[in-house]
Order: C-alpha cells, then sequence, then structure tokens
C-alpha cells in the first residue's frame, strides 16, 4: 500500500502555505504512510528548503473522478489474459488496444486518459478509500450532501470495493468503502468539534432495478418515489434505521445485500442490473429530526449491459433500456454539475431522482470512482468506462490542480 501511495504522490507540484502568509510551490519529495507524512521540497531566494509535513488534511474539490484497475483474476491468468491496462501514476491510466492496420498487421494503440487519481492493480480498499470517499465524510458534519459512486462493468471489482469481499454468498463488508466510512462517521461523532451539533446517523439501503426502487433493509419492500411541489423527492416508506456503532451498519449491509441477490438464478448477473444506495444521514436530535448532512454511496449497474446489444430478449432490453437513461441521467447530472449550471436533469431517470439533493447547492459532494478490468478480453469496455469517465472529468471546469486539492491546505 505504501508503495503505491507513494507512486501516487511523489513528483507531484503542491502548494503550500507558510503560517506567514507566504505560498510556496513545492514537489513531493516522499512519503511516509506509516506517520502519514509527505516530504515537500522548494526553492526560496535560490535556497531549496524541505519539509516534512502531514498529508492528513483533506480536499475541498466537490468533484473528483478516479479511476481503479483490478488485478487479473485466476481465469484470466490461465486463459493466459494479456493486460492492457497500466497506471503509471500521477493520475494517468493507459489502455493498450489491439488494433490492425489495412495490411492485416496487428499493432498496440496506446490511449492516454487522465483522472484526479488512478488506482493501479496492486491499491488496497484502504487507500481508495482514503482519496475518494473519506474527504466526503467529513464534508457531511460541514452540512453537505456527499455522493460517492462505483461505476463499471461487471466484475470489475465495484462490490469488492463499496462492499468489501464476498465468498460465495458470504460477504466480509469491513473492508468495503460502506464499512469504512461508517467507521469515520463514527469516530467524528465522538470528535469534541461535533459533539455540540448533538447528530444522530440513521442508516436506509435500497436497491434501483428496472426504474423501481427496493427496500434491502425491509424485505425488498417495492417503494414509490414522489416529488412535491416544492421539488423534494420522497422514496414514500423507505426505512431508515437510526445506527449507534459502526457494526451496526455493517450488519445491515450483508443483511440487505443478501436480501439483494436473494431468489435471483445468478446473484452477479442480477446484482450487475441494479444500483444499490447506502445512505448515512445524520439528523440534529430535534423533534423533526432535521437533516444536517447526508452520504449516499452508490454501486451501480454493469455498464456493460447499455453495449451490449446481442440480447434481445424482451425484459433485457427494457432492463438495457433502463440502465442506459439512467447512466446517461447520472452523467449528465454531474456534468451540470460540474458547470455550475443551473439546470440539473435529475428527472431523467429514477436513480438521478432519488439522489436529487446531492446534484443541487453550493454544498454537493461527488466522487465518481470508474473500475476497470485489466484483460485483453474486457479492452472495449474498459474503453467505454474510461470515456464515460473522461466526460465528466473534462465537464468540470471549476476543478483545480491535483495539487491544490491534495495539499494547497497545508500549512507549514
Ligand atoms: N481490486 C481487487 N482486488 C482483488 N480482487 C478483486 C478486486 N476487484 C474485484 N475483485 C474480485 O473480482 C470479482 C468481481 O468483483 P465484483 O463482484 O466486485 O465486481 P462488480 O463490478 O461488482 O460486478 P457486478 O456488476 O456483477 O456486481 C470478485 O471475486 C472480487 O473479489
Amino acid at each position: 500500500m505504501e508503495a503505491s501511495l507513494s507512486r501516487l504522490l511523489t513528483g507531484l507540484s503542491v502548494h503550500i502555505s507558510r503560517s506567514d502568509g507566504r505560498v510556496h510551490l513545492a514537489t513531493v519529495k516522499s512519503v511516509d504512510g506509516v506517520k502519514s507524512t509527505i516530504m515537500v521540497e522548494w526553492h526560496e531566494r535560490d535556497i531549496c528548503r524541505g519539509k516534512e509535513v502531514s498529508s492528513s488534511k483533506n480536499s475541498t474539490l466537490s468533484i473528483c473522478v478516479c479511476v481503479r484497475k483490478r488485478p487479473l483474476n485466476k481465469q484470466e491468468v490461465n486463459k493466459k489474459e494479456i493486460d492492457v491496462v497500466s497506471v503509471p501514476g500521477k493520475g494517468a491510466v493507459l489502455v493498450h488496444e489491439p488494433k490492425q492496420k489495412v495490411d492485416l498487421t496487428k499493432y498496440l494503440d496506446n490511449q492516454v486518459f487522465q483522472f484526479d487519481y488512478c488506482f493501479d492493480e496492486t491499491s488496497t480498499n484502504d487507500l481508495v478509500y482514503r482519496f475518494t470517499a473519506k474527504p466526503l465524510v467529513q464534508s457531511i458534519f460541514e452540512g453537505a450532501m456527499a455522493t460517492c459512486f462505483a461505476y463499471g462493468q461487471t466484475g470489475s471489482g465495484k462490490t469488492h470495493t463499496m462492499g468489501g469481499d464476498f465468498t460465495g454468498k458470504l460477504q466480509n463488508s469491513s473492508k468495503g468503502i460502506y464499512a469504512l466510512a461508517a467507521q469515520d462517521v463514527f469516530a467524528l461523532l465522538s470528535q469534541r468539534r461535533y459533539a455540540s451539533l448533538d447528530l444522530c446517523p440513521y442508516v436506509s439501503f435500497f436497491e434501483i432495478y428496472n426504474g423501481k426502487v427496493y427496500d434491502l433493509l425491509n424485505k425488498k419492500a417495492k417503494l414509490r418515489v414522489l416529488e412535491d411541489d416544492r421539488q423534494q423527492v420522497q422514496v414514500v416508506g423507505l426505512q431508515e434505521e437510526y445506527v449507534s456503532s459502526a457494526e451496526e451498519v455493517i450488519k445491515m449491509i450483508e443483511m440487505g445485500s443478501t436480501c439483494r441477490t436473494s431468489g435471483q438464478t445468478s446473484a452477479n448477473a442480477n446484482s450487475s442490473r441494479s444500483h444499490a444506495v447506502l445512505q448515512i444521514a445524520l439528523r440534529c436530535s430535534d423533534r423533526a429530526k432535521t437533516l444536517h448532512g447526508k452520504f449516499s454511496l452508490v454501486d451501480l449497474a454493469g455498464n456493460e449491459r447499455g453495449t451490449d446489444v446481442s440480447c434481445n430478449d424482451r425484459s433485457t432490453l427494457v432492463e438495457t433500456a433502463e440502465i442506459n437513461r439512467s447512466l446517461l441521467a447520472l452523467k449528465e447530472c454531474i456534468r451540470s454539475l460540474g458547470r455550475n449550471s443551473d439546470h440539473i436533469p435529475f428527472r431523467m431517470s429514477t436513480l438521478t431522482k432519488v439522489l436529487r439533493d446531492s446534484f443541487i447547492g453550493e454544498k454537493s459532494r461527488t466522487c465518481m470512482i470508474a473500475m476497470v478490468s485489466p484483460g485483453m478480453a474486457s479492452c472495449d469496455y474498459t474503453m467505454n468506462t474510461l470515456r464515460y469517465a473522461d466526460s465528466m472529468y473534462d465537464a468540470i471546469s471549476q476543478v483545480s490542480e491535483l495539487e491544490e486539492k491534495v495539499y494547497s491546505e497545508l500549512q507549514v
């Protein structure tokens, strides 16, 4: 993990603020993952200066787009699949796309994409969490509506990243972003600076399948989505349970995930056709339980459905159309958010409707983690995933430099 972290950050240019107000452009020289510190160097009146500073400050960015590459799995290794994805560092990802010239000679077309962060196959969930969802947890204590999406083709690692590891039907959720976020919510709740807010955490967990909402904490009850005349969207009857520990949240995730997959012929195939949404809401302890901040963590449906036109039975076509619509709507909403547009097209799909809070207001914070499979057989899907993420990254005009996001708040 330390090696990955170091590769990700070393060489980056960062702005550091001195206590007297001066700001220097410095370079990250090394990273100490154990002490959570980084060594930075800068030039001051031609003299090279260095300082070890804490890297634990949070980002202030409103939208962050990242890529995570999973390792080749056993099957791919057995089939001697070629790894066509490289993550050289500094937010870049390369796809070595196999192509053929008119004279039939084969060659690799190297496609380069740039994102906020790219995580290679050695990166742990913990590392991915630190750079993606962790800064959003703090933001909900400051009143934000935060959302973290896992996007990608079936089998690319969305559930592994969000929900933790599955062995058969058993799930170990404690290592997924859902659980890591829940643990941090409870850690922050006990901090003195937030204790005075008297906030209570509540959890809901639901899935959206074919444009319908099902409550995963209430026996998969089918729920209606209504919008009132003040444009407030309500999922009528959604169970929202008070939680007193991260362990309780983990139990709910495991229970809800079982409910999500039970009764289906193929658990994985089903999960890839629905969007799962875990929400952690912080409410004031007043009578009305006023909403203070909310974190929505979304494990999206597999995006390959949207491009796969080979299957034409009716239910699959309906599913495909719905997934297409919702992923397109999501892209448009995030692009509009990134451009600070007045119009957010959240009514385009049930997914964006129920997440309306996430796309409006100044306090909205979003993170998209695009998962890619490394094998050559997945190359087209990988390219589609990266193009989708790239169109969001591209649209985020107010995105500041990578170094500013991570370090500009550092005080030396
Ligand atoms: N980064 C990773 N490191 C190790 N194993 C991984 C990683 N990502 C995914 N896997 C493994 O790959 C398999 C498929 O991953 P996962 O179920 O998370 O994919 P998915 O994108 O959620 O698929 P679906 O859309 O079908 O739900 C799982 O066995 C998972 O444990």
